[in-house]
């Protein structure tokens, strides 16, 4: 799950709703329950339907011109306010979510029209990232430092720091292996950790597991252009990826209401009018402004920022299972019909489990269906591969 993180009015629902605003509805989501700070975004990636000129009928995930929409869920983390680690304002929901989110879009009012509390003044986008980034360090630290003495205690019976600190860290989802990493020159003994290693041990720990992307909103105000180089040199080591939440929702409406066509290229987002008779002199100027904002940027960034998120931060790929590899569909003849998410560094039987626990006990070979070869268990899956399993029966 991907969590939308930000300070009052730099944009934060305004780029919610362009992400998960409902198109077209579709059934099999694999998420239960929508609460309501939660929406459904989709991922977007080529679907190999184009490449092998067939007709797919997708069913977990959506196709429009030959690009494949998949549904992932994203959370609105409300109530970033100074000392929100401690529980202020929002309480422990904002606590809550943060856990949930394998990783963040930090949005950032890019004009400097945002004051430090969130009011229209002025506004530092940097200082933004920064508050953000220590909020969440102080988050983790909390959690990390708490009942230190008890945990003190443990350990002299629990020769493993690391079991202890993957307890006390449980609901971080931080592996063992990446908390090895985090304290590789620490001393041996937890007793001598003093408080500003607890704090060094948090930054790095929030770095490996919670990883995240700028989305500098507000791109399409005049300020926002000095902004964004300042954003970019000084968070060299992060994405700073330019958006308008604003007209990326324009222009999702304007799309569901029959005025424009738009257009997705690999380089550059466009729309075409589709009846320039229906356009008012104010809405002509709209669109003759977010033209120019595109024509500069490439995109609104917004749908960048999520395809980002998931395969650049999470290392995400998409995999097509099918059950007829001639006709790559399933039983009933639906070609292509699910997309799954998986990540860099699965393998066949990863992909098995996936589809059914029991497909993953019972798992004999994979068969790839474009080359038509076997694939044993332990094959690395790749970006849009697709895969049929074959089982004991
Ligand atoms: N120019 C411009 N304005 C934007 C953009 N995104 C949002 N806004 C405006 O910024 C203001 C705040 O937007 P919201 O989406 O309500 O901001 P928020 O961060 O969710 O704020 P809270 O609801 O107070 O938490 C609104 O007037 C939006 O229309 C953008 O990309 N460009």
């Amino acid at each position: 799950m991907i969590g939308l993180v930000g300070k009052p009015n730099v944009g934060k629902s305004t780029f919610f709703n362009a992400l998960t605003e409902k198109e077209v509805d579709i059934g099999n989501y694999p998420f239960t329950t929508i609460e309501p700070n939660k929406g459904i975004g989709f991922i977007t990636s080529e679907c190999p339907c184009k490449e092998l000129n067939l007709k797919c009928n997708p069913r977990n995930s959506k196709c429009i011109d030959g690009i494949r929409y998949i549904p992932v869920e994203v959370v609105d983390v409300a109530g970033l306010v100074p000392g929100a680690y401690e529980g202020r304002g929002m309480g422990n929901k904002f606590l809550d979510d943060l856990r949930q989110a394998d990783a963040f879009i930090l949005v950032v009012d890019a004009s400097g029209r945002t004051d430090k509390e969130g009011n229209i003044g002025e506004g530092d986008p940097v200082e933004d990232v920064k508050f953000l980034l220590e909020e969440l360090d102080m988050w983790i630290y909390k959690i990390l430092s708490k009942n230190w003495d008890k945990l003190l205690r443990r350990a002299q019976q629990e020769k493993n720091i690391v079991k202890l600190l993957k307890d006390q860290l449980s609901g971080l989802n931080i592996s063992e292996e990446d908390i090895k990493m985090a304290i590789r020159d620490f001393d041996e003994s937890l007793m001598k950790w003093k408080e500003e290693d607890l704090l060094e041990l948090a930054k790095r720990l929030r770095k490996i597991s919670k990883p995240f992307i700028i989305a500098a909103n507000k791109a399409d105000l005049p300020e926002a252009e000095e902004n964004i180089k300042r954003l970019k040199r000084e968070f060299k080591d992060y994405l700073v990826i330019p958006t308008s939440a604003e007209i990326e929702l324009a222009l999702k409406r304007a799309e569901k209401s029959g005025i424009i066509k738009r257009v997705f290229d690999r380089e550059k987002e466009d729309f075409i009018i589709l009846d320039e008779s229906k356009l008012s002199p104010q809405m002509k100027r709209a669109l003759d402004y977010i033209k120019e904002f595109l024509d500069k940027y490439g995109s609104t960034g917004v749908q960048k920022c999520l395809n980002e998120a998931y395969f650049n931060l999470l290392n995400s790929i998409v995999v097509y299972p099918v059950e007829d590899e001639n006709k790559f569909s399933d039983k009933e003849g639906n070609v292509l019909p699910d997309a799954f998410l998986m990540r860099k560094g699965d393998t066949a039987r990863d992909l098995a489990y996936k589809i059914h626990t029991d497909l993953g006990e019972r798992f004999l070979y994979a068969i790839d269906a474009r080359k038509k070869i076997r694939l044993g268990a332990d094959y690395e899956l790749k970006h849009n591969d697709i895969i049929k399993i074959v089982a004991v029966r």
